[in-house]
């Protein structure tokens, strides 16, 4: 199994008219979203310096900064200090798949609360982000990094809305504004020791995300993102990086929404090599506030009966990050 290629440049332009170009896009995103619910996604537009930025940043500040400065964004339980159980710096150990340890250290940022409290203690997610202190560029660099590519996940909403014979701005107001969320994440060599000491534990161990698309910028390290095969039974097949692509994921939501059309699809990364290889997922997601219930016409198109009850977003995001972490009291 190859992972498909999807071209979402006939959809950046909004309001663009009906065009063979764009059926035609429709059609291989809706043929990837359902035969591996992973693809290569080129005509992004965003230029290959801005991603390279990304990555550099994330990369100099996880080998170069200090355990205090670490310590001083970390993430803490909702209500504790700045913390609302999600934002902020997780050392290496601390996300936990499966029960499992995950082998990365990562800092996690989200979307603003929508009715978020001024000042703590906030409850689950209601905080604000916790930037590195001793990185002014950080946020500045993010935050115009994830405004592109919020763009760029409306742009694939209109596309699979196209796919799907609906009205081009059909999930607009499901998406906005996104309740999306970034992980600048850093995996240290899994070496045969760290294996040894958490049987079992692998960089991120297996998941499906959540919400509707995962833009994965990665660097050029082989071998690690390891996707679930349909065709081979138990197999796993390499997300390698392509030049100039995203690599995409279809999340839990556009399952739900595609009544199972589209395949949220089952991950790891495996990271064995010796290098410090980074990576920054933008998980782009429907509002806060969004409800979430199988489309009619892919309720027909599926043998008639809805495999899956309304859902509203934001309580979905709170009852997964709830088994993400150790909390202090299972430490
Ligand atoms: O680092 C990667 O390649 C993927 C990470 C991932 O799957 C996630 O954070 O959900
Ligand atoms: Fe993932």
């Amino acid at each position: 199994m190859a992972l498909p290629f999807v071209d979402v440049s006939p959809f950046l332009q909004k309001g663009t008219p009906p065009s063979p170009v764009k059926e035609a896009s429709a059609k291989s995103l809706f043929t990837a979203c359902h035969d591996v619910g992973f693809f290569y996604l080129k005509g992004h537009g965003i230029p290959k310096e801005q991603c390279d930025l990304v990555l550099d940043t994330v990369k100099r500040w996880m080998l170069t900064a200090t355990k205090e400065e670490k310590d001083a964004i970390a993430r803490k339980d909702a209500g504790v200090g700045d913390g609302d159980g999600a934002r902020g710096y997780q050392r290496v150990g601390e996300n936990v798949t499966l029960g499992k340890s995950d082998f990365h250290e990562a800092i996690d940022l989200y979307a603003t609360y929508p009715s978020p409290p001024p000042s703590p203690p906030y409850g689950p997610l209601q905080g604000p982000n916790l930037w590195p202190k001793n990185s002014p560029t950080f946020s500045t660099t993010f935050t115009t990094y994830i405004d592109q590519i919020l763009l760029l996940g409306a742009a694939l909403m209109r596309c699979m809305a196209v796919a799907l014979s609906l009205p081009e701005d059909h999930f607009e107001p499901f998406i906005t504004p996104s309740f999306w969320v970034c992980r600048a994440i850093g995996y240290p060599p899994l070496t045969p020791e760290a294996m040894a000491a958490n049987p079992g534990g692998v960089g991120c161990g297996a998941h499906s995300d959540y919400g509707c698309w995962t833009f994965l910028l990665a660097d050029e390290t082989k071998g690690a993102l390891k996707v679930k095969s349909k065709d081979d039974g138990e197999g796993w097949v390499d997300a390698d990086p392509v030049e100039g692509c995203y690599v995409v994921n279809v999340g839990d939501m556009l399952m739900q929404w595609t009544n199972g059309l589209f395949k949220s699809t089952v991950h790891q990364v495996v990271h064995l090599g010796s290098n410090y290889r980074v990576s920054v997922p933008v998980f782009f997601e429907p509002s806060w506030d969004a409800k979430i219930s199988p489309l009619e016409t892919c309720v027909a198109l599926t043998g008639g009966e809805a495999l899956y009850k309304e859902v509203t977003y934001g309580e979905y995001l709170l009852g997964k990050i709830a088994t993400n972490f150790y909390t202090e009291e299972k430490k």
